[in-house]
C-alpha cells in the first residue's frame, strides 16, 4: 500500500496496524515512541513530519521523489518505508526495528552513512533526543513521547496546515494547545501568553485577532517600554491641557483597540497605578482619559504575554491579584525553542519562505550547518533563529547554500561539544557516581533509570565508573 507524502497509515488498513501493545502511561497522559523527520537541509521548504513507531515493528528509510510513506502490514511485522527526496540517500539507506522494547538504528550498508548524534554508525541503539542524519536529511528520535491516543500515526504536510501563521507544530501536544486557541479567539476571552523572549507570543497573539473576526485594529504596546510617568496618558488617552505637554486631545491605546485587540506585552512590566486603572476599564468596559469629566464605552479584548511567571509575582504581592484574575481567562505557555526541536525545520521553512519565492527555492543548508543548528539551544529561542537564518542567507550570497561558517559562532560552537542538556545530564551522572562510589546500580536507582540506560550514557559521555570506586 503506498501512500502519498501527506496520507497517513491509518485508515481502511487501520485494524491491521492496530497493536496489541500498549502504550506507557504516565498520569494521563500517553507516552509513546516517534521519530520527526525534522529537517531536509537541501530543501528546508520541505515540510517535517512525524511518524509514531508504537504500532509499528520496522521501518525503513531509503530515497525516493516524491516524499513517501509506504505501509506494509505483513502478517508478522508492521511495517512503514519512507521515501525521501534526497539524492544523498541510498536507495535503502537504513533501517529501524524493535529489540526487547529499544528502537535499534542500523545503517543498510549505505553509500554516505548513518549518523547519530554526529557520529557515523553501523548500528545504534536509539536515546531519546538522538539525531539521526541520513544524507541531507535530519530525523529526531523521542523514546517517549506525549500524545494522545488518537493522534494519527503519521503526520504530513495536510495536517500542518494551520489555522492561522505561527500555529503550525509537528508537537502533538503543542498542537492541541494551537488547536484550543482556535475557538478562544473567536470568544472574548482573556488569554495570557507566557513564555521567554523570542519563543512568539506576539506572533500568537496576531493570530488570535485574525481568528477573532473582530473588526478594529490589533494594538502592540510594550507595557516595559512605556515611559514612566506617561504610562496611564499612554493607556487611557488624555484631554487637552490635563498636564503640561498635552498640547491637545488624545485618543490613547485602549481606545485605538476599541472592536479590536489590546496587546500588553510584559504586563508584568504595568506600575501599580495603571494595573488599577486598567482594571477598572475591563471591569466597567469603559475608559476615563487622564483630565477628562466623563468615561466612554469601549469593547475591549486583551491578549497579555509575559516572560516571567505572573503567578510567582501575584504571590509575592508585585502585580495585582484581581487583575490576574480577570487577564487570565485562558493561559498558553509557549516552550523555548529547545524543548521543541522538532520544529525547527518547520519554523526555518517558515522564515525562509518570506524571501522572494525564486530566492526562498533556492536555498540550501549544508548538512554540518543544519547539525549545528539542531544542536544549538537558542536562547534567544525563534527571533535568534530568524536573525541567524536572515545573516546567513546573506553570507550565503548568490550559491544560496548556507555553511556553517555563515552562521553566528554560537551556533558553530554546537558542534563542538555537548548540548546544555548533555552536559546536565553528564554532570548529574559524574555528581552521582562520587556520591555513589562508582556503583552504576546505586545511580540508576537514584536517577529512577535501568541500569543498561545509565551504562549507554556513561558510554556515551567516555566516563570510566571505576574512577569513582572508593
Ligand atoms: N511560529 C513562527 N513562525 C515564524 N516566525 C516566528 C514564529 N514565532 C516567532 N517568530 C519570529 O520570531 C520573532 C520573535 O517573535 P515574537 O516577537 O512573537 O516573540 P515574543 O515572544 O513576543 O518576544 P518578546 O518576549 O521578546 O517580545 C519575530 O520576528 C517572529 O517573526
Amino acid at each position: 500500500m503506498v501512500y502519498a507524502a501527506n496520507a497517513m497509515i491509518d485508515g481502511p488498513d487501520s485494524r491491521t496496524l492496530s497493536s496489541t501493545e500498549e502504550p506507557k502511561e504516565v498520569g494521563d497522559t500517553y507516552h509513546r515512541p516517534h521519530l520527526f523527520l525534522v529537517l531536509e537541509a537541501h530543501r528546508p521548504l520541505a515540510p517535517p513530519a512525524r511518524v509514531s513507531l508504537a504500532k509499528l515493528d520496522e521501518l525503513e528509510i531509503g530515497r525516493g521523489s516524491p516524499r513517501q510513506m509506504e505501509a506494509t502490514n505483513a502478517p508478522s511485522a508492521r511495517r512503514l518505508t519512507i521515501r525521501a527526496d534526497d539524492r544523498r540517500m541510498s536507495s535503502t539507506h537504513a533501517r529501524l526495528g524493535k529489540l526487547l522494547q529499544r528502537w535499534v538504528l542500523d545503517d543498510a550498508k549505505s553509500k554516505n552513512g548513518t549518523f547519530v548524534n554526529g557520529i557515523r554508525t553501523t548500528r545504534d541503539e536509539l536515546e531519546d533526543g538522538d539525531l539521526i542524519e541520513l544524507g541531507q536529511t535530519f530525523f529526531l528520535y523521542r523514546e517517549a513521547l506525549p500524545c494522545d491516543p488518537n493522534d494519527p500515526p503519521v503526520l504530513d504536510r495536510t495536517a500542518l496546515r494551520p489555522a492561522a501563521p505561527g500555529l503550525a507544530t509537528v508537537l502533538p501536544q503543542l498542537h492541541r494547545v494551537f488547536e484550543r486557541l482556535v475557538p478562544i479567539a473567536r470568544s472574548t476571552i482573556s488569554v495570557i501568553l507566557e513564555g521567554e523572549t523570542g519563543t512568539g507570543k506576539e506572533v500568537m497573539a496576531r493570530a488570535l485577532h485574525a481568528l477573532s473576526g473582530r473588526p478594529g485594529d490589533f494594538v502592540a504596546v510594550n507595557c516595559g517600554a512605556l515611559p514612566k510617568d506617561l504610562v496611564e496618558a499612554e493607556l487611557f488617552g488624555h484631554k487637552k491641557g490635563a498636564f503640561s505637554g498635552a498640547t491637545e486631545d488624545r485618543l490613547g491605546l485602549v481606545r485605538s483597540a476599541d472592536r479590536g485587540t489590546l496587546f500588553l506585552d510584559e504586563i508584568g512590566d504595568l506600575p501599580a497605578p495603571a494595573q488599577a486603572a486598567l482594571l477598572r476599564t475591563l471591569q466597567e468596559r469603559e475608559v476615563r482619559p487622564i483630565g477628562g469629566t466623563r468615561s466612554i464605552a469601549v469593547d475591549l479584548r486583551v491578549i497579555a504575554a509575559t516572560h516571567r511567571s505572573l503567578e510567582r509575582m501575584v504571590a509575592a504581592g508585585a502585580f495585582r491579584a484581581d487583575l490576574w484574575n480577570r487577564l487570565a481567562g485562558h493561559k498558553v505557555e509557549l516552550p523555548p525553542l529547545r524543548a521543541r526541536r522538532e520544529d525547527l525545520g518547520l519554523l526555518a521553512g517558515a522564515i525562509l519562505a518570506r524571501l522572494p519565492p525564486d530566492q526562498a527555492a533556492r536555498i540550501q543548508i549544508h548538512p554540518r550547518a543544519a547539525r549545528a543548528m539542531l544542536r544549538h539551544d537558542w536562547p534567544g529561542n525563534v527571533r535568534e533563529l530568524e536573525k541567524c537564518l536572515g545573516t546567513a542567507v546573506v553570507l550565503a550570497g548568490e550559491g544560496g547554500v548556507v555553511e556553517l561558517e555563515h552562521l553566528p559562532p554560537a551556533v558553530q560552537r554546537a558542534l563542538e561539544g555537548l548540548t546544555a542538556e548533555e552536559a546536565a545530564l553528564r554532570d548529574e551522572l559524574i555528581a552521582l557516581l562520587k556520591e555513589q562510589g562508582g556503583n552504576i546500580t546505586a545511580v540508576a536507582k537514584a536517577m529512577g533509570k535501568a541500569r543498561m540506560q545509565v551504562q549507554r550514557w556513561l558510554k556515551r559521555f567516555g566516563i570510566d565508573p571505576t574512577r569513582f570506586r572508593r
